[in-house]
């Protein structure tokens, strides 16, 4: 059993890592960590865990934290963990797992423009490994330091990589629709989650301007060797949970549908999480709900030469906390799925 320690307990990735690793056969959740609730018991803010035994809110010092735990999970705000991980990667003894962006762009300028933050030191930025799991599991077994991907990019990535790797798709020509659940905007309230402006309702926000545009940039050129120009579009929708990626890229050459279909089904035939559904259909977010899968369908348009790929996930689950549980496992040689559940909440 290695000991876990969760930093942003009090919060939705916090809360979704507790659910999940409450199960884990190689893990006990032996701290959990706050800025603003110390001492505290986690049932007060979160009464749906009560009964679990979890140990009482602790506050953050790097020290002690190093020596009590084997892994941590930073489940908080952009720029808590650009200061916190070199802490705690300088004193040694624990790797960590960091949900936020800080470690996920290489260009410290675009961290700078995209999270109007100042990015974390260099050298640790250099250090850590990009987990998506699926395209980067050797550098994450090897890794100490885990940049967790935003789940917009989670979604995008694992549809676009396979094209892009194969050079079908025209690199400036992706434009990518998504649409997400509020849980993916977190606990904090704010008038943009406020329930009788978004129920029944849909819109776009950060149009050309949302911050996991240069990470799915960044990603798809390391991935396929070529620089791409993605036009990303976020939607708020009146769900909890579920992102919806459609994904459309003006083709290169001729491209079959049974082509594109089988290219899908080979690429991701020996990875649990990535479900490729058969032409033709159109995965719903409620057919992954509560689950760690990116359910894939590609559609090629004859007509005008387009390919289109839908992808959904769970924003909380492959979008964030089940991802992270993902990684951990692949970090300390444990079975990949350890711990994250394989049957969706349906209906
Ligand atoms: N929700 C989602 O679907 C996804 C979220 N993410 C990322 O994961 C991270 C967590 O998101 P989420 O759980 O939704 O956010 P929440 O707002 O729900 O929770 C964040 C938690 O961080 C803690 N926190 C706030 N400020 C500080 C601080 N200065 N120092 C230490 N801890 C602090 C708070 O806990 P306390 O007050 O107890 O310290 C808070 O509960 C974010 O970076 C987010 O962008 C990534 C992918 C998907
Ligand atoms: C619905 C909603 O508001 N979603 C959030 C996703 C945040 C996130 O995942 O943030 P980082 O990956 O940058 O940490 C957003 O669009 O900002």
């Amino acid at each position: 059993m290695i000991r876990v320690g969760i930093v942003g307990a009090t919060g939705y990735g916090g809360a979704e890592l507790i659910r999940l690793l409450v199960g884990h056969p190689h893990v006990q959740i032996a701290n959990l960590y706050s800025s603003s609730a110390e001492g505290e018991s986690l049932e007060k803010t979160f009464p749906h865990v009560s009964g679990l035994g979890l140990p009482k809110l602790a506050p953050i010092d790097a020290q002690s934290m190093s020596k009590d735990n084997d892994v941590i999970f930073l489940a908080t705000p952009a720029g808590v963990s650009a200061d916190l991980s070199p802490q705690l990667m300088k004193l040694g003894g624990t790797k960590v797992i960091d949900l936020s962006g800080d470690f996920r762009l290489e260009c410290a300028d675009a961290y700078r423009s995209w999270y109007k933050k100042e990015p974390a030191p260099a050298e640790w930025v250099e250090k850590a490994v990009y987990g998506l799991t699926e395209w980067n599991y050797e550098q994450v077994a090897g890794a100490s330091l885990v940049a967790n991907p935003g789940c917009y990019p989670t979604a995008t990535l694992l549809a676009l990589i396979p094209l892009m790797q194969k050079g079908w798709v025209k690199p400036d020509s992706w434009i990518v629709d998504a649409k997400s659940g509020v849980s993916g905007a977190g606990r904090g309230l704010s008038m943009g989650v406020h329930y009788s402006e978004i129920n029944e309702s849909i819109h776009a926000y950060k149009v050309a301007k949302h911050q996991h545009t240069p990470e799915i940039e960044q990603e798809l050129a390391k991935q396929s060797g070529i620089a791409s120009l993605v036009q990303f579009t976020p939607h708020l929708v009146p769900m909890t949970r579920g992102i919806l990626v459609t994904a459309y890229g003006q083709l290169e050459t001729k491209v079959t549908q049974a082509q594109a279909q089988e290219l899908f089904e080979a690429t991701y035939a020996d990875k649990p999480f990535v479900r490729v559904r058969p032409a033709g259909t159109h995965p719903h977010t409620k057919e992954v709900l509560g689950s760690n899968y990116c359910d894939i369908s590609v559609h090629v348009d004859e007509r005008t030469g387009r390919v289109i790929v839908l992808s959904v996930i769970d924003n909380m689950v492959k979008g964030a906390a089940g991802q992270a549980i993902q990684n951990m496992n692949v970090m300390f040689q444990f079975p990949e799925k350890a711990g994250l559940p394989l049957v969706p909440v349906f209906p």
